[in-house]
């Protein structure tokens, strides 16, 4: 069977990132996507401005909805206390199947845990299935149409309070519109748009951070 480019990251990782160290992981990907062959990770750019809000943040339980190869997962990780938890949901199996092998690699597997299905069932489950509290922050990477509906249900099933953040990817491009304008218009979040640009590319991209009120 033709590797897939997923297969690709992946195998590129294995033999020319340093295993047990989350940074050469993340750079590694990085190096390969921005010199060989475009991938929908985060990227170096808006993941220091991840990595910024995370260090503001300080969050012991995460969320993040669009695993993909594991790139934000090992970059959000790498950067937790040792008792920080990090769900993330992938709904696409093959794409799992190789992020639980980057995050393996990159040694952060005791502080990740992939949920494979859709967003849409596991929210709903969050609380009685995977022993979660309320979300210190909330990382939305996947279907942009999803980022709008996944976030009524945060609030539906009680999984935000006062204080939690939410940080959106791709609000400019491919763009997030209808999550924009009711966030940005909800008096219960208070948001902040960060400018960047596409990962890898010379697009304009922004990130945007929105936080509970409660
Ligand atoms: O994660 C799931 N899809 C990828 C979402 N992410 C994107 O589509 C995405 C796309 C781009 C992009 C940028 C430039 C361009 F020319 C084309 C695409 C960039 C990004 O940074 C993304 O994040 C998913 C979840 C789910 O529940 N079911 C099935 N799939
Ligand atoms: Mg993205």
């Amino acid at each position: 069977m033709a590797q897939s480019k997923e297969e690709r990251i992946l195998n590129f990782v294995l033999q020319n990132a340093v295993r047990g160290d989350p940074q050469s992981v993340v750079d590694t990907i990085d190096k390969y996507c921005s010199q060989k062959e475009w991938a929908m990770n985060v990227g170096a750019e808006k993941g220091l401005i991840l990595d910024k809000i995370l260090e503001e943040t300080k969050p012991s339980v995460l969320l993040e909805l669009g695993t993909y190869c594991g790139y934000s997962a090992v970059r959000i990780a790498r950067l937790l206390k040792p008792s920080a938890r990090l769900l993330t949901i992938e709904f696409n199996p093959d794409f799992a199947a190789i992020a639980r092998q980057m995050i393996e690699f990159a040694g952060v597997q005791d502080k990740v845990k992939i949920v494979e299905g859709s967003s849409e069932t596991i929210i709903p489950q969050l609380k009685k299935k995977h022993e979660v509290d309320t979300l210190d922050f909330v990382f939305l990477d996947h279907w942009k149409d999803r980022y709008l509906p996944d976030t009524i249900l945060l609030l539906d099933h009680g999984l935000l309070r006062k204080g939690s953040v939410i940080l959106a990817d791709n609000v400019i491009f491919p763009g997030a519109p209808e999550f924009i304008k009711y966030i940005r218009n909800n008096n219960r979040f208070e948001c902040t748009n960060y400018p960047s640009y596409v990962e890898y590319m010379k697009v304009k991209d922004a990130m945007e951070k929105a936080v509970f009120v409660g």
